[in-house]
């Protein structure tokens, strides 16, 4: 059946946008997988053999904790060192830290793709090794929001405690002395705030800030002007928010773009006197030229949770000064807050490890449940092509250029393609590699081996209930095992729909044929004549080959045609070579799905 394809608008997708945030400069070292960790189907392991082990290395609420037990061996070793954590690794199937453990690209090596999750039972992610997680196939979850009040709060206390000495004095008074002179503090009425970072725990301090009279401003390049607006807080420039302010809060992740942006030059810049809060990371500012802002008067104090190294060593300058409010990274550290993160992570973990995809999967798209379930048997029909179409390329310049099209009446904005491409490309590289390809790797995957995948729409009149018609797979520029795979425009072309829920393939080069893409397929090209399928069909009944599917497309009558046969069991060698020597078979090729 011809698809009628007006209009016949041809949308280029946006393709690859996962490979392009990735880093690719560091030398790649993909170690094949074992072969028992391929059952992955989405993310991880959609059935694992046995119980998983989740290495809990930091410690976790009990809520959280018995979550995990409920589905998993849990083992909670806590201050493990680096070398300890290696080789517990290749152990585990999931692994929780806070932010006192590295998840170096040491750890994803040592597991030897054991490891298929890394929860982070709280917001940051720049102690996990995210391009190493991604090249592994590991799949990274952050709790992204259970802890955010607790971080403003904390944010709060400390611009108060700050404004009022009262950590100074609180030493003060237990060493016996009484200053009420040398503790007089600033007020926080009326004062600037500049809340640099507006995202969830920067807009609740500034939210905090408000209600204590505060005038707040706000410094992030991404955040929306009317979210601010909505509470009362003006967006302004990097330059704008810190030489106006009072106080500065930081609450920004650490990244390239974030590091150490207070600096020499920056505190230059800032009002005489002003105080600084940081529950952020320390990263985020120059530590030493804190010192000397510190020592000059520009900054006249610095209440910080978190620092570059942590902990900071013991005589650091910075701790050790007089004008400085350190506490040892408890932003998150509520009961509250504990809790809450330790049921996130736990949740997001276990789910991941039964192969559904995470809602805070840090480092794969997040694809809802419900187009997930849609999307099923299209993500079955994409892996099948693409191994059906990399079975069929006998050489030429290599599998470098495949192109993709996808056939639907829905709206480009309406299908999400990212799933299907990412099981095109596992059906693609798997068969011609060792190399594991899941959600989270492929698009990696297929960037470091130069494949290069293109997608199209093809948008179908028609009602769009069918969230696709057909997917088609080209690979250009090689030559084919089987030549009438070789399409009109000279590209290996397979297509294939969902019937009834099951993957079919329907056209092969330019032959529209229907078989059921399970089992195997052996592809026939042969002289358009009767008899051919009995033919073919008593040679593998004697060789004991269950035949589950058969069809013949051809060109024109009696010209040449292409019979596709589904059968349960791959024939061997000398059931093939009978179905050769039938006279009228021009070419044959057994593929495996
Ligand atoms: N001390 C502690 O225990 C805790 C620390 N944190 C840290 O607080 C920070 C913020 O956390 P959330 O608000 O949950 O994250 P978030 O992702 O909701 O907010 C971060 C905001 O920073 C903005 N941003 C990114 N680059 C920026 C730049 N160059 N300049 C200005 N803004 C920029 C983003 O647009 C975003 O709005 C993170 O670094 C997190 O690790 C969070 C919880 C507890
Ligand atoms: O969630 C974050 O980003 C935090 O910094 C909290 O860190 P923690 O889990 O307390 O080690």
């Amino acid at each position: 059946m011809a698809m009628h394809t007006a209009p016949s608008l041809r949308i280029p997708s946006s393709s690859l946008s996962l490979s392009s945030k990735l880093p690719l400069s560091s030398p790649l070292s993909l170690r094949p997988f074992p072969r028992r960790h391929r059952s992955l189907v989405f993310l991880v392991s959609a059935s694992l053999d046995a119980k998983p082990t989740v290495l809990v290395a930091e410690k976790l609420g009990e809520a959280g904790l018995n979550l995990l037990k409920d589905f998993a061996n849990v083992d909670c070793s806590y201050n493990l060192t680096p070398e300890e954590l290696r080789t517990k690794i290749s152990l585990c199937d999931a692994l929780i830290v806070r932010s006192g453990t590295k998840v170096s690209r040491d750890v994803f090596e040592s597991s030897e793709g054991r490891l298929k999750v890394v929860g982070r039972a709280g917001v940051g992610i720049d102690n996990v090794d995210l391009a190493a997680a991604t090249e592994f196939g590991c799949l990274v979850v952050n709790a992204p929001t259970a802890n955010t009040v607790a971080a403003a709060e904390h944010g709060i206390a400390l611009l108060a405690a700050m404004a009022r000495n009262v950590a100074q004095a609180d030493a003060s008074v237990k060493s016996g002395k009484w200053q009420r002179n040398k503790y007089v503090g600033v007020s926080l009425v009326g004062k600037t705030l500049a809340v640099m970072g507006f995202g969830k725990v920067g807009t609740e301090v500034a939210r905090r800030a408000k209600g204590l009279g505060m005038h707040v401003i706000a410094h992030d390049p991404y955040a929306p002007a009317d979210r601010a607006r909505a509470i009362g807080v003006e967006l302004v420039s990097f330059d704008e928010a810190i030489s106006t302010a009072d106080f500065i809060s930081l609450h920004m992740p650490l990244t390239p773009a974030t590091s150490k942006v207070l600096n020499d030059e920056t505190f230059a810049k800032m009002k005489k006197g002003v105080r600084i809060v940081n529950v952020a990371r320390g990263g985020v500012i120059d530590e030493d030229a804190l010192v000397r802002a510190l020592d000059a008067g520009i900054v006249a104090q610095a209440a910080l949770d978190v620092f570059a190294e942590e902990p900071p060593s013991k005589d650091s300058k910075l701790i050790l000064h007089e004008q400085v409010t350190a506490t040892p990274h408890l932003g998150a550290s509520t009961k509250e807050a504990q809790e809450g993160v330790a049921i996130e992570i736990a949740e997001a973990v276990v789910g991941a490890l039964r192969g559904e995809l995470a809602a805070t999967a840090v480092n794969a798209p997040m694809v809802p449940a419900e187009v997930l379930t849609e999307l099923k048997p299209f993500v079955d029909l994409a892996e099948k092509l693409g191994r059906l179409a990399v079975q069929l390329v006998a050489g030429g310049s290599g599998v470098k250029t495949v192109k993709v099209t996808y056939a639907s009446s829905r709206g480009p904005d309406d299908l999400d393609t990212r799933l299907l491409r990412a099981m095109i490309t596992k059906g693609l590289i798997e068969p011609i590699s060792s190399v594991f390809v899941n959600l989270v790797n492929a698009d990696f995957t297929a960037k470091q081996r130069g494949l290069r995948i293109t997608e199209e729409r093809v948008i179908l009149d028609g009602s769009p209930e069918n969230p696709l018609e057909y997917v088609q797979v080209k690979i250009a520029n090689v030559e084919s095992r089987f030549a009438s795979a070789i399409s009109d425009s000279g590209e290996i072309t397979v297509e294939g729909r969902v019937k009834d829920g099951i993957p079919h393939l329907t056209k092969v080069g330019s032959f529209e044929v229907d078989v059921s893409l399970e089992g195997s397929i052996i592809l026939c090209r042969q002289v358009d004549q009767p008899g051919m399928i009995g033919k073919v069909g008593s040679v593998l009944g004697q060789e004991n080959v269950n035949v589950s599917f058969m069809s013949v497309g051809r060109i024109a009558p009696r010209k040449h045609a292409v019979m596709a046969i589904g059968v349960d069991e791959q024939p061997n060698k000398e059931t093939l070579k009978k179905i050769g020597d039938i006279p009228a078979i021009e070419e044959f090729v057994s593929l495996k799905l």
